[in-house]
């Protein structure tokens, strides 16, 4: 298991607007997905802006302990020789993925579909995060838990089947991750892999599967959902994959310069996938000024610079279809909910209790300690906006939750009284330089001596 990293307290605080033109870095989903791809194709994959945040770092640790051989050449620059579908290492040594659920889910898919065994560890966080939605379906396959953690946690070590077998399998919650697993077992899977999902998550593994030479179909199912096909036992060719801005990182700026008045903040480059986009919709129907600019295309994403200015927000009802396309976003979007005027309620919120911490917890206890009326109704978590929020409480606690972290310094941003945490050293694995980027707006964030 990775050795705890000390906790590293910070403060954040009102300090006029935020302005400025910014990058924020690559989309993590999209980086765990280069190095993995990269990993199962033949040959040479070139990856730019990598994420080089903690999570996607082990997940190309556990690429190289798989076979691959993976270099840095340069900030974001990166290279991984493949030894594509079938040709994979069970690895010497347990795989370390830290806090990243989406790096060791995925990796169980990769895996469950090869005969290879593999033991998977990772931090406090990830110890306690379910995997039986993963393992269940790879079972299916033909892959074997030899052993787990109580209710089929980490560590775990997994063994693959000689031959998996293909799998037609609807996913029973909404889950870019189940889905990629099955997905990746399904790439040395005799025959076609099918995944049905009720609500259509993140589509990065069907894109990224395509542009690396894998057949793969996909058609709408149902009201809100999607079926996937893919062909089984493809050979991999080797992608240039360029990352676009990272929507889940761009959404903490993005809140900041709403609520801080007076504030201007650009975000260059950031990815519109639609299926990732439900926090920029949700302000937007909040009344935020948020301007989509200079559309385009890149890496075979859609990305926009968006332009963000102070606005005065009111309450809205976010309805649970909407949860799959800002699963991330809830924290800071709750933070931006406590500025407005009138009550939020975030509908169907389930999934966020099993995430880097309770999220649904750990939010509304961090709205209260910050002096914010907000209140859990079943799934649903309501926040009463006064347009303004006092601070000053006890200081938040992040349990190991970097999303929590970082929304509650940016609610610090225009609180009256400051806003402590308990740690922010998680931030490093999504947004390593998130301190620096929101100083470099005007943001007044201090990072305080440990405990
Ligand atoms: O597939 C992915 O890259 C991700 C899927 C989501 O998780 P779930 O699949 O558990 O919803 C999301 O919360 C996570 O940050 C990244
Ligand atoms: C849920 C998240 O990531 P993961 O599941 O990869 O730990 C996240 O980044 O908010």
């Amino acid at each position: 298991m990775s050795s705890a990293v000390a906790a590293q307290p910070a403060v954040s605080r009102s300090n006029g607007p935020l302005r400025g033109r910014v990058r924020v870095p690559g989309d993590k989903s999209i980086s765990h997905r280069s190095l993995l791809l990269g990993l199962l194709a033949v040959g040479e994959t070139r990856i730019e802006g990598l994420l080089e945040g903690d999570d996607v770092l082990a997940t190309g640790r556990a690429c190289a302990a798989l076979g691959a051989t993976v270099e840095r050449l340069g900030a974001g620059r990166w290279r991984v020789q493949g030894v594509g579908v079938g040709g994979l290492k069970s690895p010497d040594a347990p795989l370390d993925f830290g806090n990243a659920g989406t790096g060791s889910r995925l990796m169980m898919g990769v895996v469950g579909g090869h005969p290879i065994q593999a033991t998977f560890d990772g931090d406090a966080s990830l110890r306690s995060r379910p995997m039986r939605r993963i393992l269940d379906p790879l079972a299916l396959m033909g892959a074997t838990v030899v052993s787990a953690a109580e209710g089929g946690r980490l560590p775990l070590t997994l063994k693959g089947p000689e031959t998996a077998l293909p799998l037609t399998y609807e996913t029973p919650v909404p889950s870019a991750q189940v889905k990629s697993a099955v997905l990746l077992a399904g790439l040395n899977a005799l025959g076609e892999t099918v995944v049905i999902e009720r609500e259509a998550t993140r589509d990065h593994t069907e894109r990224m599967l395509k542009a690396f030479g894998a057949e793969v179909t996909v058609e709408p199912h149902g009201a809100h959902g999607r079926l996937v096909r893919l062909v089984g036992q493809p050979e991999l060719k080797p992608a240039h994959v360029v990352v676009p801005a990272d929507p889940s990182s761009a959404a903490f700026p993005l809140v900041a310069a709403l609520i801080a008045p007076g504030s201007e903040v650009t975000l260059e480059g950031v990815m519109t996938n639609p299926l990732r986009t439900g926090l920029v919709a949700t302000l937007i129907e909040m009344g935020a000024d948020i301007e989509l600019t200079n559309l385009r295309e890149e890496g075979g994403e859609e990305v926009a610079d968006l332009v963000a200015r102070a606005s005065p927000l009111k309450g809205v009802d976010v309805p649970a279809a909407r949860a799959p396309t800002m699963i991330d976003e809830y924290p800071v979007l709750a933070v931006a909910a406590a500025f407005a005027q009138g009550e939020t309620r975030m509908r169907g919120l389930h999934e966020l209790t099993v995430k880097e911490s309770d999220r649904l917890a750990a939010v509304h206890a961090g709205l209260i300690a910050c002096g914010v009326e907000a209140r859990i109704e079943g799934e649903d978590l309501i926040v009463v906006g006064q347009g303004r929020a006092p601070g000053g409480g006890e200081a938040v606690k992040t349990h190991l939750d970097h999303r929590i972290a970082m929304s509650f310094l940016v609610l610090g941003f225009a609180a009256d009284a400051p806003v402590a945490i308990d740690d922010a050293a998680m931030i490093a694995t999504s947004f390593p330089a998130f301190v620096d980027l929101m100083r470099g707006l005007g943001a007044d964030i201090s990072l305080e001596a440990g405990a």
